[in-house]
Formats: structure tokens, C-alpha cells, sequence
């Protein structure tokens, strides 16, 4: 079988796929932390892969950059290769002064400026959220193993290069702990198409203060984040509660 955008057999992704918006992060994933591993998607090098982390099938695919990209992977994974929990693991520009580069942000809920949710939602507002589970289960093996996370807001933006640098200060005011391009988007699809998702960001930048990571780190870097995330999802596997 095959979708426009993904050329893979029935059954090559597993029923939990982890996102990074970078293929070659998805790449660097699948080499670092899964083993057993197969590519299984390389239209448009939208890298996908399959493998097993600690004996559990695990699946990490790029999403591009931008929601309307993620949207369209996120969707044909849903409903073609029958995926149920969807995580992205991000990188993300800070703007408060209690968020700082290297932070870990778990994106409770997103805010955003594209207007998918409201395309989605015949124009009304959609609270875009996290799976309660998934929040917790990574929130719990963050805890357990030492790495301090903050949970709250993100803003999805549709311009990496926003005109308007004023929002930036609202965002800080409102308590947005990340900025990021996806989230909102993930959240909407998913609860679309009925799958769980997640995200979860290092901080890459400050946008306010101007500090910056290499995009070397950005790709290759992050593995406290990769660390919680893959222990959280055994804990969301152990938990029946969900299902
Ligand atoms: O590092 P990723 O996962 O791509 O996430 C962030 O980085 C990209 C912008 O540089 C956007 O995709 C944004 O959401
Ligand atoms: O979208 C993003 C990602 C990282 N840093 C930003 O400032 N914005």
C-alpha cells in the first residue's frame, strides 16, 4: 500500500510514531535509541523508520516543518497505517525568563495563529491538548529520573519569522513556555482522527534574549528529552486505564 506521501507496506509503522520535525533527526533517533531498525519511508526524504525500543515496536518519522506538513503525515499515518499515539519530540524558542536554553517543555496544551483547529472545528475555538495520559506517564518518568520539566502552553506559529515581535511579549505574559510550529497542529489531527498525542520540546532558543543552539545540536542533540519520552511511553504502555 502507499499514500501520496508515504510509501510503505501495511503494517511497517508501529502503533506509536515519534516526530521530530527534522528527517535526519528522525534518522539520528531511530540509529541512537531504537535497535532491530528498518527505513520504511523515504518519499520527498520524509525519513521513516521502525524498530524496537527495550522489545516494544516503535516507529519516528520527520514531520516537516509547519503544521500543514505534519498535518498530512500525521493524518495518512492515523488512518492508513493505523498509528494511535503520535509524539512529537521538538525543539522550541523560549520567551519567559524562567525558561531557559536545554529546558525541557511538555506541551500540556498549544496555542496558535494558524487556522486549522478553527477549518476543523466549523470556525469555532478547539482547546488543542495533550492526551491526559501521555502527559503523565512522561511528566512521572521525567520525575523518576532526575530531569527537571516544565508542562504548560506552547504557541504554534505559522511564521518562524514573525512580523509581529510584539505577540512575543503577550505570549510571555500568558505563560507560553515554547514556540514552536506543530503542536497545535498534532493535537487537532489527532483528536480528528482519534489518536493520542504528545509533545514534547527542548528549548533551542531564547527568542527574546537572542540565544541560540547550533543546528548540529539542534539535529543530533536533546537526548534527556528523547530519554523522557521513550520511559514515559513504557509507562503509558504498563497503564490499561487509557484504553
Ligand atoms: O526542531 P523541530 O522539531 O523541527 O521544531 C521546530 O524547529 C523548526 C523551525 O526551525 C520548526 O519545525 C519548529 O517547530
Ligand atoms: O519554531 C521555533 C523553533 C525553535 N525556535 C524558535 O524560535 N521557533
Amino acid at each position: 500500500m502507499s499514500t501520496p506521501h508515504i510509501d510503505a507496506p501495511a503494517g511497517a509503522f508501529a502503533d506509536t510514531v515519534l516526530m521530530p520535525g527534522d528527517p535526519l533527526r528522525a534518522q539520528f533517533i531511530a540509529e541512537t535509541f531504537l535497535e532491530d531498525v528498518e527505513c520504511v519511508n523515504r518519499v520527498r526524504n520524509m525519513l521513516g523508520f521502525t524498530g524496537t525500543y527495550r522489545g516494544r515496536r516503535l516507529s519516528v518519522m520527520g514531520s516537516g516543518m509547519g503544521i500543514p506538513s505534519l498535518s498530512i503525515y500525521a493524518k495518512e499515518l492515523i488512518t492508513d497505517y493505523g498509528v494511535k499515539r503520535l509524539v512529537r519530540v521538538g525543539s522550541c524558542g523560549a520567551v519567559r525568563d524562567d525558561v531557559a536554553v536545554n529546558d525541557i517543555v511538555v506541551g500540556m496544551g498549544a496555542c496558535t495563529d494558524s487556522g486549522v483547529n478553527r477549518a476543523r472545528f466549523k470556525g469555532h475555538d478547539f482547546a488543542a491538548i495533550a492526551d491526559y495520559a501521555l502527559t503523565r506517564h512522561t511528566v512521572d518518568a521525567a520525575s523518576a529520573r532526575g530531569t527537571p520539566v516544565k508542562v504548560g502552553n506552547l504557541f504554534s506559529a505559522d511564521l518562524f519569522y514573525s512580523p509581529d515581535e510584539a505577540m512575543f511579549e503577550v505570549m510571555k505574559r500568558h505563560g507560553v513556555l515554547g514556540v514552536e510550529m506543530e503542536a497545535a497542529g498534532l493535537y487537532g489531527v489527532c483528536a480528528e482522527f482519534g489518536a493520542r498525542a504528545l509533545t514534547v520540546c527542548t528549548v533551542s532558543d531564547h527568542i527574546l534574549k537572542g540565544e541560540a543552539l547550533d543546528a548540529q545540536t539542534r539535529q543530533t542533540g536533546f537526548h534527556d528529552m528523547m530519554a523522557i519520552t521513550l520511559e514515559g511511553l513504557l509507562r503509558d504502555d504498563e497503564d490499561t486505564s487509557h484504553d
